[in-house]
């Protein structure tokens, strides 16, 4: 029996080796608390055959509680002590050491104490028979590999700050970015509800996160929701959950984004896109601080930050009747206004440098410089889309140009706009002129009286330029 158990232990032992070598670099520290000798050397046999696992025994409550400062990984707890019971020591143990996982091991069989203990945290409840080797080996693999995991996440999240460094990532240098620089830092400072605005494209996601990244919750969950891509009738449920069948569909119970954000931060995009109907329940919870399941009536205190998007003018819809005022005030906050690209054309080179960088670093090329025609005809052109526009038009342009050098030819505008070959060629003032008209009645669908008026001279100049000029 004892053989074909051990031969059990070696095989599951061999598949797993390799596996958890790769998981762990460093050892993994077992702490066996058992007073019956015997069983406690027999469980430090088998565990020692994994070379990762650094296996220690204790016979009593006491001599394990002193041990503790080490941070093992799992404890493997015989829950009748001599010296303390199972539920007394596993409070201790998770008081002391929180990531600590406890095995409890008991002789007997007794559910209601099985539920109670993993309620207040253990890991597992075994029942000591024959095989309960092959299930402590198993559990402690299943922890392992949470740990490894756990671990993993880790490393992400500290990438994902370091990607966040904004002083690194957003670029530019124009008063207009240097001054979100410093509301930046303040928003970083302390935990005031911040409120972007801003064309599309203008930053306002990357913004949210520098300012989570960097901000003491850093380690806590950033969740983001775009208010205009959730259908209206689901939004409740998404921003506050919902018990199980709360609504026809309602299956399981689900947390909401509030709830999901825990003490990190939510990002509400596209704010100024909420219906009336939702404002005023939000505007409940950020009032009250806290949340109510769909269907529930558990409340959940609000820990998270706010921070909120649009691009909208929100005080122009609270004029319009659109959104409520008491609202606009409760999430205005430290307002951050992101202005268009156009009107920052110190950042579209910078921009434009860090773009055709960021392409050579990822695709290992060396990255292309941009003629001076190319860099001219960037700059008269308004980038409708912003600082995402800008980055789609570079890569294809990185990937168009055939030399070293990124040339006029290679870059293309999504959105044609005649008025950014303007100053590529030198024209005499009327040809400007034919040209600004020709755009603007073209814009108009040839409706001269409406050209006129965005150009702001009469429409009998236009019927005379036309007339002149012989324009179609
Ligand atoms: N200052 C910056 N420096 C470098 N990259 C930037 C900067 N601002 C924005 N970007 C890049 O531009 C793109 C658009 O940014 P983002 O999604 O944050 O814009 P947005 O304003 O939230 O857009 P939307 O309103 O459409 O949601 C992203 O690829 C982002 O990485």
């Amino acid at each position: 029996m004892e053989i074909s158990h051990n031969e059990t232990f070696i095989e599951i032992y061999r598949l797993c080796y390799c596996k958890l070598k790769l998981l762990r670099l460093e050892g993994f520290k077992i702490f066996i608390a058992e007073d019956d000798v015997w069983y406690s050397e027999i469980l430090r046999y088998h565990l020692e055959l994994n070379p990762d696992f650094e296996v220690r025994t204790f016979d009593s409550g006491k001599k394990l509680k002193a041990a503790l400062h080490l941070k093992p990984n799992v404890v493997t707890l015989d829950y009748s002590l001599p010296d303390t019971n199972g539920k007394e020591l596993l409070a201790y143990i998770k008081s002391e050491s929180p990531d600590t996982q406890v095995v409890i091991i008991s002789g007997q069989e007794d559910i209601s104490t099985a539920v109670d203990l993993l309620k207040e945290g253990a890991y597992d409840y075994l029942v000591k028979d024959d095989d309960t080797k092959d299930r402590i080996w198993k559990t402690i693999l299943h922890i392992n590999e949470n740990v490894s995991l756990k671990d993993e996440i880790n490393i992400l999240k500290s990438e994902v700050e370091k990607k966040y460094d904004f002083s690194k990532t957003i670029k530019g240098n124009s008063p207009a970015i240097r001054k979100v620089f410093r509301l930046i830092e303040k928003a970083i400072s302390n935990n005031i509800t911040v409120s972007i605005t801003g064309e599309t494209g203008t930053g306002k996601e990357v913004i949210a996160k520098a300012i989570h990244y960097n901000s003491e919750r850093k380690k806590e969950p950033f969740i983001a929701i775009n208010v205009a891509a959730v259908p209206s009738e689901l939004i409740e449920s998404e921003l506050f959950g919902h018990e199980r069948g709360a609504f026809t569909g309602a299956q399981t119970r689900r947390k909401g984004k509030f709830e999901e954000a825990g003490k990190g931060t939510i990002f509400l995009d596209e704010i100024g896109e909420m219906d009336a109907n939702m404002q005023s329940k939000l505007l409940r919870v950020l009032q009250e601080r806290e949340v109510v399941r769909i269907g529930g009536n558990e409340v959940v205190k609000l820990k998270c930050r706010v921070v909120v998007a649009t691009h909208r003018d929100l005080l122009q819809e609270v004029k319009k009747g659109n959104f409520r005022q008491d609202l606009y005030y409760r999430l205005l906050g430290l307002p951050i206004d992101l202005p268009p690209l156009r009107a920052r054309k110190e950042d579209v080179l910078i921009l434009t440098k860090h773009f055709i960088d960021e392409y050579a670093k990822e695709n290992g090329v060396n990255p292309k410089k941009l003629s001076e025609q190319a860099n001219k005809k960037l700059l008269a052109y308004s980038f409708p889309g912003n600082i995402r526009e800008l980055k789609a038009v570079i890569e294809l342009a990185t990937v168009l140009a055939d030399g070293d050098e990124i040339e006029p030819n290679n870059i293309n505008f999504p959105s044609t706009d005649p008025l950014s070959d303007l100053t590529l060629e030198v024209k005499s003032l009327k040809e400007y002129t034919n040209i600004i008209i020709k755009h603007f009645l073209d814009k108009h669908n040839n409706n001269v009286i409406e050209a006129a008026k965005e150009l702001q001279i009469g429409k009998s100049t236009i019927y005379r330029m036309l007339k002149e000029e012989h324009i179609n």
